[in-house]
């Protein structure tokens, strides 16, 4: 079971949609938000979830949480049937949507936390242990007494996150939660995730078009396009789906014509400066090692490929398929 401690095996969820389409016309058609989706995740593993707007993502950590029933297929989250059991299964996970919080937007973050502590029935010394630890490491200290609204959009994820792991859940789904967040905020994000998984084993499955955050959070990555999941793997082998080039920047003695090497392509060329692409697959030694004997070399770096673009290319040859 721990290996397979979230399971999703051939889901699928299907929306009826009506549409109009005239004056007085509906139409009714079928969305495959999620078309057959199959995953494992083991217990105190990190994983990211992405993939463009409509992917499906959404839809699918909605039924990880019981609050959609799949249209076909098999959920399975700590042994337990989110649709079935959803107040069961309630005790096990935390959920964080970056687009909305579940604190009371007159009230004090206190004051929700409390409300909280009744309606999970958190044990007194969980609670106050938990709260303890949130308060230290989301430095939520001098904000317990300002009413939600009052807080800036880093503030109120803090404080959602906190309201998130208040009851001990195993489990945490997190979507975008470092959007619209500055660069501060999203460090101090990133590093209570990264403590919280590594200290405390807690499962996280986090949904991202911020790139960094799963590059310094994730070793897996899943990607999801039209409801199908179409990579799952390490982030690097990403770099190898998506042929991804790394660019060496090459400064010469002088302006040259474009350099001619075997193995790559030059990109472009200002003054004295050419930037050649090569695939990321193969060293660089070798192309470096051809630039130098038959140019006048000054300087050399290597570019390792961007992940954006890596994954933007993936998404545009699939819809080209
Ligand atoms: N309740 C619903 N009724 C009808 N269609 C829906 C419903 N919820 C989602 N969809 C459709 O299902 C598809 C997947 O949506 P979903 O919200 O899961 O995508 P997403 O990957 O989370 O996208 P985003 O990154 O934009 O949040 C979209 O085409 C969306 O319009």
């Amino acid at each position: 079971m721990e290996s397979d401690f979230i399971a999703l095996d051939g889901v699928e969820k299907v929306f009826d949609v009506r549409r109009r389409t005239g004056r007085l016309r509906r139409e009714k058609t079928q969305v495959r938000a999620v078309d057959g989706i199959s995953f494992a995740v083991p217990r105190g593993e990190m994983v990211g979830y992405i993939g463009p707007n409509g992917a499906g993502k959404s839809t699918t950590i909605k039924m990880l949480t019981g609050i959609l029933t799949p249209s076909g297929g098999r959920v399975r989250v700590a042994g337990i049937d989110p649709a079935r059991e959803r107040t069961r299964l309630a005790r096990h996970i935390g959920v964080v949507f970056g687009q909305r919080t579940t604190l009371w937007w007159d009230l004090p973050l206190r004051d929700s936390y409390r409300l909280m502590h009744r309606m999970y029935r958190i044990p007194d010394d969980r609670f106050k242990a938990n709260m303890a630890r949130c308060v230290e490491q989301l430095d939520l200290g001098e904000l317990l007494d300002v009413p939600v609204r009052q807080l800036s959009l880093g503030q109120r994820m803090r404080g959602d996150i906190a309201a998130a792991l208040l009851h001990d859940p195993e489990v945490l789904y997190l979507d975008e939660p470092t959007i619209g967040l500055d660069v501060i905020s999203k460090a101090k994000v990133r590093d209570f995730l990264r403590d919280l998984n590594a200290e405390r084993g807690t499962t996280v499955l986090l949904t991202t078009h911020d790139l960094t955050d799963i590059e310094q959070l994730c070793k897996r990555v899943m990607v999801i396009d039209h409801g199908r999941l179409v990579y799952d793997g390490a982030l690097a082998g990403l770099h190898e789906v998506g042929e991804s080039e790394r660019t060496l920047v090459v400064d010469l003695e002088r302006e040259l014509p474009p350099v001619e090497v075997a193995g790559a392509r030059v990109l472009r060329v200002e003054g004295p400066r050419q930037w050649l692409a090569f695939p990321a697959s193969v060293s660089a030694a070798p192309l470096v090692a051809a630039v130098a004997q038959r140019y006048p070399l000054v300087d050399l770096s290597v570019r390792e490929p961007d992940i954006e673009a890596v994954i933007a290319k993936m998404y545009a040859d699939r819809s080209a398929l």
